[in-house]
């Protein structure tokens, strides 16, 4: 599909600029227009995407240091101002619009959820958000402020597609060494979902449609995706077996959103060169994740990629009974329960999180 990338904040730059560098790198083409927007100068300074400093008034190029109703309060003032920036990264040919941000921080916290909804008022496009939750060991703020965003943007997106930062994380990494992994795992797995129904150069067109990826995110309010790779013979004949187990290897142990094994809808790609990549197998791995998720909307294809490796990718939308999702929200109610003892703040109201699983 061709897809415009938002980032707000920090993360949603960074992701933005690794998801553009991926599109790139594979020359699938489906990332026309990127731009990525931040109260804090100096996290634009480092990126190689067209860049917007809100905020300026507020907060003078510093950030709103994890203060998510800052966040918000920014975006609402400048909404106009990053709307008049997107001539030439929306135009007449975008399919849809992705708002990508780290929730648990300000300004992608705060402010992504504005931002979807002024998108929505305008374009007739789908607006998904893409919206990393934050790890287990993050403090009380990061996943108040996360809870109290996913609240807002399940509401304005037409689905937000969520990444645990603790699901793709290599251990022992540092912090920032563990950041850029994650974000290149993004960029690799998120970035075949937009490529679909591009005509790859040189590889092929895609069997699937970029609204299949459409109607399946359209069917849930909040999403995830599964990914995994197996060594694959040379003949379709003999992969049969390893798409269904690479397929399982996805949903079970790849998510997104770990622990996440029912669904409203879902999309199974089997990824690889076309001479490798087994119709037989695309459809018993189909049937297969039909039964574990229990949907009845279960979609397939395939997807040419220059690889002698084949790689499965799941996408799951409609999550909400998604046990970690329910393990997350219950400690973000918890937090920001906390964080209200402790500022006083009366607008949030924790309870609102319980209408959401
Ligand atoms: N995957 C990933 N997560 C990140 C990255 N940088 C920050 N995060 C996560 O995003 C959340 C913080 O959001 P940031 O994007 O840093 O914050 P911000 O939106 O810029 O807001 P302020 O810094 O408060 O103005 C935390 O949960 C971090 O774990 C990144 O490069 N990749």
């Amino acid at each position: 599909m061709k897809a415009a990338l938002i980032g707000v904040g920090q993360a949603g730059g960074k992701v933005t600029e690794a998801l553009l560098a991926e599109d790139q790198r594979a020359e699938y083409g489906a990332v026309r227009g990127t731009l990525a927007v931040n109260t804090a100068k100096t996290d634009l300074e480092g990126l190689d995407i067209d860049t917007m400093l809100i905020g300026q008034e507020r907060v003078k190029g510093h950030g709103v240091g994890a203060d998510n109703e800052l966040g918000a309060e920014v975006m609402t003032n400048d909404v106009r101002e990053v709307m008049g920036g997107l001539d030439g990264v929306v135009d007449p040919h975008t399919e849809a619009i992705f708002v990508i941000a780290g929730l648990g921080g300000g300004t992608g916290s705060g402010g992504a959820p504005v931002l979807v909804k002024e998108l929505q008022r305008v374009y007739e496009i789908p607006v998904y958000a893409l919206g990393i939750l934050p790890g287990r060991d993050e403090g009380g703020i990061y996943q108040a402020n996360a809870g109290r965003s996913l609240k807002t943007l399940v509401r304005e997106a037409d689905s937000t597609l969520l990444v645990d930062n603790d699901a793709w994380r290599s251990t022992g990494d540092s912090v920032t060494e563990a950041f850029d992994e994650i974000n290149s795992r993004i960029a690799r797995r998120v970035g075949i979902l937009l490529a679909a129904g591009e005509n790859i150069e040189g590889v092929g067109e895609s069997v699937v449609d970029s609204s299949e990826v459409i109607n399946t995110l359209q069917s849930g309010e909040m999403s995830a995706i599964g990914f995994a790779s197996a060594e694959a013979a040379a003949d379709a004949g003999e992969n049969i077996n390893t798409i269904t187990s690479t397929a399982r290897k996805a949903l079970l142990s790849g998510m997104s959103v770990p622990q996440t094994t029912e669904a409203g809808a879902a999309l199974v790609v089997a990824a690889g060169e076309s001479e490798r990549v087994s119709r037989k197998g695309v459809e018993k791995a189909r049937t297969w994740v039909e039964d574990e998720t229990r949907s009845m909307q279960v979609r397939g294809g395939d997807f040419p990629l220059d690889s002698d490796k084949i790689a499965v990718l799941v996408l799951l939308a409609g999550i909400s009974r998604s046990q970690r999702l329910q393990e997350f929200m219950d400690r973000a109610k918890e937090a920001s329960k906390e964080v209200e003892a402790e500022q006083e703040t009366e607008n949030f109201q924790a309870d609102e999180l319980d209408d959401l699983i």
